[in-house]
């Protein structure tokens, strides 16, 4: 497989195919700061990054927003002093999708750029 942080997002459409239980590891692996977490039924990618102060995680906070809109997929963000929250998920299937497996690996480049 690619590596996903040289993929682009693909429009995801209420038809699109969530990733399936096979392709989760692979997909995982590329991605192991990740915490699969289940919210309202919905299966998400989350992780939280810490900084020296709320400035700093502000800053990150807009870099993965400017991400957002570059790839028209967008996260659930919470800001807080010292700590950005990031959940990755596909609105429109309820799920995970490959995109958001792309994004996330593309947050944790963010974090070198
Ligand atoms: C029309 C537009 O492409 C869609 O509404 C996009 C926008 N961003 C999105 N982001 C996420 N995370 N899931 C979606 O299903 C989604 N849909």
């Amino acid at each position: 497989m690619s590596e996903l942080k040289a993929m682009q997002c693909e429009a995801c459409r209420a038809d699109a195919p969530k990733v399936s239980d096979a392709e989760l590891p692979e997909l995982m692996r590329q991605i192991p700061d990740w915490t699969p977490v289940v919210r309202d039924g919905i299966l998400q990618l989350e992780r939280e990054f810490k900084f020296k102060n709320f400035k700093l995680a502000w800053a990150f906070h807009n870099k993965v927003a400017e991400l957002a809109e570059a790839e028209g997929h967008h996260p659930a963000l919470l800001l807080e002093w010292g700590k950005l929250t990031v959940t990755w998920w596909s609105h429109s299937i309820k799920g995970l999708h490959k995109n958001d497996f792309i994004c996330a690996a593309k947050t944790d480049s963010l974090l070198l750029a």
